[in-house]
């Protein structure tokens, strides 16, 4: 024992002393309560449950769900957070108690990226986001507006096909294939220009969303312990995040100061009879109205262009991946749903989205495979807005849920041989919607916060799908046999595939693909 030195002693002593300190400091803030509180697993001291946001925190919470039950208690750092896993207490969250789960945090990186958490998905609950959830929906996402985008959809779908054949018989990385699609169909309908552009603004745009996607989702601080938001500027996190927000400003600023001088030239010559309205107009028409519940500031209204844009763009793409990535493993089901494409467009060149509707079984397996790869899946955090009573349990005011679509997707209360890809479970009941009544199937997630944007990322995917399986067969790598496709996930704001799929396309002679 000749170490301990007397001032080493001393120096343990404190520390010992600042630990408890600590300690009592944390049991001293949680926050005082009446009711009795879901189940909760062990806590560290201050850290609370942080140590379960592993790498993939969707399967840790299904683990602990199989544990602890649907309903768990944690606390993330500061924050009281409850995650919900099964399809009985989603219905409570999303339809029963919708009202009081309809807020989201203020979570630091939006507070940024998003113009002060000022776009639909991150604001919270009240009459600004109602009124601009309203004007998105009425101006982009409607059915019928969605179907107004057809000739969007048809022409960049076009265009991935002719790259697929100059491909034909060599290895294609899909997801760089899927990713051009949707950024490209997305960024014609809010901004009027293609996405795969080098140069102007949207070429700033494409630049200054890489840097800020890491920031996005990557760990903050400050959104588990928020009196320590200090942290974020010692860590150089704020500064990251004060740069991220300038680049896409001044991005946005030049796409909007583009639109003003078409429309300003387009005034003095007279009408314009070929520049179809994109969203960006949308937008700036009315950003210029007097009558609004809540006025739209400059800043509020490039959150809104971005929001569109970035939640759009992944969610599809990726939802096209995962599709693609059970077929490679379920040669059975390729081939049914090759047979059907091919038969109901038997008579034409081209399947075109007036086919969709006899495509039941490539719908059926789109959802299947959202079923068990939702693309989002622990939807968009929610906050409660006031105390609320959940099958017995206590909910605080100011609580985080965290709703485990994943979970509820492989629930073998819901599903039979949940772990199963099989699109007939689909097929044959069609009442199993994207909005499903049941609560079992939660890829859109639900309630007044549920994605708005359903009928315009299924539009894509299904016409894609069905032009890819109609004219090309599709083959493993050489050497990988279908058992050999990974499904192992990379977690995010949007849940990819960790490598990408690869496959290859072999154009089929009979349905040939003739070009653009
Ligand atoms: C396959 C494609 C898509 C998937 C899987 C998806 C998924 C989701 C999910 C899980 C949420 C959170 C819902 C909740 O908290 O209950 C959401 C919200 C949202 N989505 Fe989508 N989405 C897709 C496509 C789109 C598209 C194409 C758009 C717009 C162009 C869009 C716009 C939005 C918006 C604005 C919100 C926030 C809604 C709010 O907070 O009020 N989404 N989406």
């Amino acid at each position: 024992m000749d170490y301990l030195t007397p001032l080493s002693l001393l120096l343990f002593t404190i520390f010992l002393f600042f630990i408890l300190g600590l300690c009592k400091w944390d049991t001293s803030r949680s926050p005082s309560r009446s009711g009795r509180l879901p189940p909760s697993p062990t806590a560290f001291p201050i850290l609370g449950h942080l140590h379960l946001l592993t790498d993939k925190p969707h399967h840790t919470f299904t683990r602990l769900a199989h544990q602890l039950g649907p309903l768990i208690y944690l606390r993330l750092g500061r924050v009281p957070t409850v995650v919900v896993s099964s399809a009985h207490l989603a219905r409570l969250v999303l339809k029963t108690h919708d009202h009081i789960f309809a807020s989201r945090p203020q979570l630091v990186g939006p507070r940024y990226l998003s113009f002060g958490c000022s776009d639909v998905t991150y604001s919270t609950y009240g009459p600004y986001w109602r009124q601009v959830r309203k004007i998105c929906v009425s101006e982009l996402l409607t059915s019928k507006r969605v179907n107004s985008f057809q000739l969007v959809r048809d022409e960049e779908v076009d265009r991935m096909l002719s790259s697929v054949l100059t491909q034909s018989g060599s290895e294609v990385d899909l997801r760089k294939l899927f990713s051009t699609l949707t950024n490209d169909i997305l960024c014609r309908v809010a901004f009027g220009r293609r996405f795969t552009t080098e140069e102007g603004p949207i070429g700033k745009l494409v630049r200054a969303f890489e840097g800020s996607e890491a920031l996005f989702a990557g760990f903050c601080v400050g959104d588990y312990f928020p009196e320590w938001k200090w942290v974020n500027s010692v860590s150089g996190l704020n500064r990251k995040l004060e740069k991220g927000m300038k680049e896409l400003r001044e991005a946005c600023n030049e796409i909007i100061d583009e639109h003003m001088n078409n429309n300003n030239n387009n005034n003095n010559n007279g009408s314009d009879s070929t520049r179809r309205e994109d969203f960006v107009d949308v937008l700036l028409r009315v950003h210029r109205r007097q009558d609004l519940e809540v006025p739209i500031t400059d800043d509020n209204l490039k959150a809104l262009m971005l929001d569109m844009f970035v939640a759009g763009t992944d969610t599809t793409s990726n939802a096209l991946e995962w599709t693609m990535t059970e077929l490679a493993r379920n040669p059975r089901v390729l081939k049914k749903a090759q047979e059907e494409v091919r038969k109901v467009a038997s008579h034409t060149e081209k399947v075109d989205e007036t086919h969709l509707q006899h495509l039941r079984y490539i719908k059926a397996l789109v959802k299947e495979a959202m079923r068990l790869h939702p693309p989002v899946p622990l939807l968009i955090p929610r906050e409660s807005m006031e105390e609320c009573n959940l099958d017995g349990y206590e909910i605080p005011a100011k609580t985080r849920v965290l709703i485990n679509a994943y979970a509820i997707g492989r629930d073998p209360q819901s599903w039979e041989d949940p772990l199963v890809y099989s699109p007939e479970r689909f097929e044959d009941d069609s009442n199993i919607d994207v909005k499903d009544q049941e609560y079992n199937f939660l890829p859109f997630g639900g309630g007044r916060r549920g994605c708005p944007g359903s009928a315009f990322g299924l539009a894509t995917l299904e016409i894609a799908l069905a032009r890819l399986l109609f004219h090309f067969d599709w083959e493993l790598p050489q050497g990988v046999g279908p058992q050999d496709v990974d499904t192992d996930e990379s977690f995010g704001l949007v849940t990819f595939k960790k490598s990408a799929l690869v496959l290859v396309p072999i154009t089929n002679k009979s349905y040939e693909f003739k070009g653009m």
